[in-house]
């Protein structure tokens, strides 16, 4: 925690009600400064400062904040004694929830923190008497101690609405939040209040920092960084550090918008599958629900941009430019874009059997004109998070780019004898291709004993369950027996090892029709409903609420591309695209929970034209001017990774000399 979270803007309303609750003075700024500060007899106060114009100073007491649509950048602060309300709009979600934070804590960390009225007079008299003028000074950084004092004073606080512990809280409520706090493993109630994901409480490291300071000054910046770096994890900070009017977070499949609490390029976008011509494409942007949500787009944010192709890319920086009326790139509107193109590449269509959507040429989004002219400040994320065995991560980073040596394949293979299982639970199968994954999963629960129970999803809007279906990983219908085997869909306590991706076994359903869950550490767990929340291309809110479990038998590559999973077993036999075996194995946390069946170099292999782009990408890194890309290769086929032309072989080595990670 520092300084800054004693700082927030964002739109501010205020408005005065007279003794009889008539509403009289109203103020209203587009833009202002919120500062928490205290005056020279220490008392508290919000600090106003609209732009161009004078502050004004509210007093935090008998304060009350209503904090239900923090997430969308909303909370109303309520100064009773002043008779104003003041409502918060369009404010970054996560400076908004740190901002609360801090007056949560600072109105009840400290003894003493509101000196009695005799106090006060007194204190006000003296100050008086010196004649000196009043000055106000920025509240200090959090504490620890302040925080714990917090929560002691306050004990377990209600979700409600107030800083202060609610008397009215009622019986079946306070259960709840006892039984919720014992769950997540008791985290003190001060933070728990103000925390809308578990990794809130991770830090950001100081590189991904500086992409941060980057995305918030409005630079259109790409950052890439191998698998589990931390980019969506970076993306999520960033996306929380943004005011939501005008903030489009998207990502290139389903589960990775998700992971981000946003919604696919393609449902954004409004030209179908960007199949269409170029002027075809222009129309069906211009319906108006399309234009209007490109018009309202300020800041477009992308995950997985790898595979996002690069005809579909061009045209929706040209529709950007059309229907914005504005002929800078992408119509003005800023980028951030994310994603590791040494991972999964565009779908090629034909693989379906329809013809393919772009010539090899143009298959990525660098490969399109649109990116250089857009793109003004790249980064790569060197620190792994995901995985912290050296070993190992020097394994994938060979394997990123392509390059498997004798020593490597004779460590992977030694893999497939080894025993990941523990507790009943069996490895998840990851195959090359989706429709396997299925027929594992159902033959797999059909195969065990006992009755089926329905696990069946709530949905906000019943008539969007298909495109919910498409987007949250929670199935709208999840069928369970006893001895299934599941995978946790959602971080419910970090510390003790209930992460997305930790796999499980149901023992058992309990009494209230959930489904009793031991994972992998022995954790028994009761899974109930959770919520998740997507945005639709128009900016609207759809919710689901479903028990946090998936089928686990088996997943397809492509599905788990973003995810971390333990206990993973595979088989590369069929792999099909440059950077799928290495997708697949950088989902595991360690080597010693992987099971790789039939390890053959020849499974592994990186598409020549990414391996030259990242070479130019390093040069631009160095001397951060634009450089052109080099010569466009063809795309290889699967097995050459081992009979490589002497220019590739070249090639890698001039990147395995400066890893693209570096490893300490
Ligand atoms: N600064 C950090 N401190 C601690 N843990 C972190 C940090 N950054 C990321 N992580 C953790 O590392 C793991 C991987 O992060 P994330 O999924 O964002 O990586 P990624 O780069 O998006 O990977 P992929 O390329 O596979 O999508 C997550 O469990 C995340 O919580
Ligand atoms: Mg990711």
């Amino acid at each position: 925690m520092d300084l800054n979270d004693a700082v927030l803007t964002c739109a501010v309303n205020m408005q005065w009600t007279n003794s009889v609750g008539v509403t009289g003075r109203k103020l209203a700024y587009k833009t202002a400064t919120l500062r928490l500060v205290r005056n020279d007899l220490r008392e508290l106060f919000v600090e106003v400062t609209p732009e161009k114009l004078k502050p004004l100073k509210f007093k935090l007491k008998d304060l009350m904040v209503h904090k239900k649509f923090m997430a969308e950048g909303k909370a109303t602060f309520n100064f009773k004694a002043e008779s104003c309300t003041m409502y918060l709009s369009n404010a970054p979600p996560g400076t908004l929830m740190f901002f609360l934070r801090t007056i949560f804590i600072k109105m009840n960390g400290k003894e003493g923190a509101q000196p009695d009225d005799a106090t006060l007079q007194k204190k006000l008299r003296e100050h008086l008497m010196s004649g000196k003028p009043s000055s106000f000074e920025d509240v200090s950084p959090v504490t620890t101690a302040e925080m714990i004092l917090a929560r002691k004073k306050t004990g377990l606080l209600s979700k409600g609405s107030t800083t202060t512990p609610s008397p009215q809280a009622s019986k079946k409520r306070r259960f709840e939040e006892l039984r919720e706090e014992r769950d997540k493993g008791g985290l003190p109630a001060a933070k728990k209040l103000y925390q809308s994901t578990t990794d809130d409480s991770l830090k950001l490291s100081e590189e991904q920092m500086e992409v941060l300071r980057a995305c918030t000054s409005g630079k259109n910046v790409f950052f890439t960084g191998s698998a589990g770096t931390g980019k969506s994890f970076l993306l999520r900070r960033i996306i929380s550090a943004l005011p939501p009017d005008g903030t489009v977070a998207t990502a290139s499949t389903g589960v990775a918008a998700c992971l981000i609490g946003g919604t696919t390029l393609h449902a954004f976008a409004g030209i179908g599958g960007g199949d269409a011509s170029m002027q075809r494409c222009l129309d069906l942007a211009s319906r108006p629900m399309s234009a209007q949500t490109w018009r309202k787009c300020k800041r477009l944010i992308i995950d997985e941009i790898s595979m996002v192709d690069g005809q579909f890319f061009e045209k929706i920086e040209a529709v950007a430019r059309h229907i914005r009326r504005n002929d800078r790139p992408f119509g003005g509107i800023q980028l951030i874009l994310c994603g590791d193109f040494l991972q999964l590449p565009p779908v090629i269509k034909s693989d379906f059997g329809a013809a393919p959507s772009s010539t090899p040429q143009q298959r990525f989004c660098f490969q399109s004109s649109a990116w250089e002219t857009c793109i003004q400040c790249v980064y790569e994320l060197k620190q792994v998070h995901r995985q912290s065995d050296p070993e190992f991560v020097k394994i994938l980073n060979h394997l990123r780019i392509g390059h498997v040596n004798d020593t490597i394949t004779t460590r992977l293979a030694a893999t497939s004898k080894q025993k990941i299982e523990g507790n009943g639970i069996l490895a998840t199968q990851l195959c090359s291709h989706t429709n396997d994954a299925n027929s594992i999963n159902e033959s797999k629960l059909e195969n065990l004993q006992g009755d089926k129970v329905l696990f069946k999803a709530d949905d906000s809007d019943a008539s969007m369950t298909k495109q919910m279906d498409q987007q949250v990983q929670a199935p709208s219908q999840l069928y369970l027996k006893v001895n299934a085997q599941v995978m946790l869909l959602k971080n419910i306590n970090i510390a003790n090892g209930l992460v997305n991706g930790a796999r499980g076994v149901v023992v058992r359903i309990d009494k209230d029709n959930l489904p009793v869950v031991r994972f992998k550490n022995n954790q028994e767990y009761v899974c109930r409903h959770e919520k998740w929340i997507i945005k639709t291309a128009t900016g609207g809110i759809l919710t689901r609420r479903q028990v946090p479990l998936k089928l686990a038998w088996a997943f397809s590559i492509h599905k788990s591309q973003g995810l971390t999973l333990d206990c993973v077993e595979m088989s590369l036999s069929k792999v099909f695209e440059a950077g799928q075996a290495y997708v697949a194995l950088s989902r595991a946390k360690s080597l010693q929970s992987i099971r790789i069946l039939d390890f053959d170099a020849k499974q592994v292999w990186a598409n020549p034209q990414v391996l030259q782009f990242y070479k130019g990408f390093r040069r631009k890194l160095m001397d951060t001017t634009m450089i052109p890309l080099g010569p466009k290769n063809k795309d290889k086929k699967p097995g050459e990774g081992k009979s490589a032309t002497s220019a590739l072989a070249k090639l890698k080595k001039s990147l395995m000399n400066k890893p693209l990670v570096s490893i300490s």
